[in-house]
């Protein structure tokens, strides 16, 4: 299986490149701009990662961001996902950022945003892997946040190919978000949301109805509604799963009982992917032997749901 899976092209749809700062260059880029951990070695970084639930994991989320100062920082970072990806045969990943998470420290737009593309650009050309960006609003922050940053985003309009929601689910629904949607939709944006991960399966209908997706990032909950889950089997709308992330946010009672294998049973295209590798335990080909394993899935239903993964993306090469 382990063979199966590196050898098969596949697509990441779900990284949140600031979940992909390894405790290590955390440690380096602390000491390259002189931030203060509140850790001692990386030992301690990682014994930190012991997560109940979305919340838990978020605080030392943002916590780890403040160490990304320069657009070498933001370079950095993404060419490691990129390499890492490509090592694991992703042949295109379409990437989240969390512009609220730098703006918010005095971060400027060039400085993520030209570190970003840079990244890009050259694991193109050294390492032929294609990759597009998805700005995502955090969920958290009013709506006049997100309607700010978008504005501000239409300046690197052609760096991003879509908009998407993180951050606290529960208590901020996406119907707070329609009018920032709306705005991308006009912009001719690809739309995602972040639903049924922790929320309910209200979540999901309201990412569909009010804001108009075109993927569902997790969905997991959607499985308590059958209405649902037709409708997300009739429309096509691929959900973007991620088993190590709903593990160790103890979304998941069991992987065993992880929801991706009734949603194949109903027609929906399920894909498998990484959230916040750096903080979860695993990039995407551990996701797909950790699920494998758990839910016994066939060399089969393997290929399927890789395929499912490059048919789900937005950008077609
Ligand atoms: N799994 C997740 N859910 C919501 N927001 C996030 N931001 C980063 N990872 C996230
Ligand atoms: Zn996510």
């Amino acid at each position: 299986m382990n063979n199966l899976i590196q050898n098969l092209s596949k697509a990441e749809l779900h990284i949140h490149i600031e979940g992909s700062l390894e405790p290590e260059m955390m440690f380096k880029l602390a000491k390259r701009n002189k931030i203060a951990l509140p850790y001692k070695n990386i030992e301690e970084i990682k014994s930190a990662y012991q997560f109940n639930n979305l919340q838990s994991f978020l605080d030392l989320y943002y916590q780890g961001m403040a160490v990304l100062q320069s657009e070498d920082d933001f370079y950095d970072l993404m060419y490691a996902y990129l390499n890492k990806a490509a090592s694991q045969n992703i042949t295109q990943a379409e990437i989240f950022f969390d512009p609220q998470g730098h703006t918010s420290r005095n971060i400027k737009w060039d400085t993520f945003m030209h570190g970003f593309k840079r990244a890009i650009d050259e694991a193109k050309a050294n390492l032929g892997i294609n990759a597009s960006l998805i700005m995502c609003f955090l969920r958290h922050l009013p709506e006049s946040d997100a309607l700010k940053t978008f504005d501000n985003a239409m300046n690197y309009r052609d760096l991003f190919i879509g908009v998407g929601l993180d951050s606290s689910e529960v208590g901020h629904p996406p119907s707070l978000f329609k009018r920032v949607f709306q705005k991308a939709r006009d912009a001719g944006l690809y739309l995602v949301a972040h639903a049924g991960e922790e929320g309910d399966a209200s979540y999901v209908w309201e990412a569909i109805d009010e804001l108009g997706v075109h993927r569902i990032d997790h969905g997991n909950n959607a499985i308590n509604d059958l209405s649902l889950i037709r409708r997300i089997a009739a429309d096509d709308l691929a959900l973007t799963m991620c088993p190590l992330s709903n593990q160790r946010l103890q979304s998941v009672p069991d992987l065993a009982k992880h929801q991706l294998r009734k949603f194949m049973e109903y027609g929906v295209k399920v894909t498998i992917n990484s959230d916040d590798p750096a903080y979860f335990g695993g990039y995407l080909n551990e996701n797909y032997l950790a699920l494998t394993t758990a839910l016994k899935l066939t060399p089969d239903e393997i290929r399927l749901i890789a395929n499912n993964s490059l048919e789900a993306c937005f950008i077609q090469y």
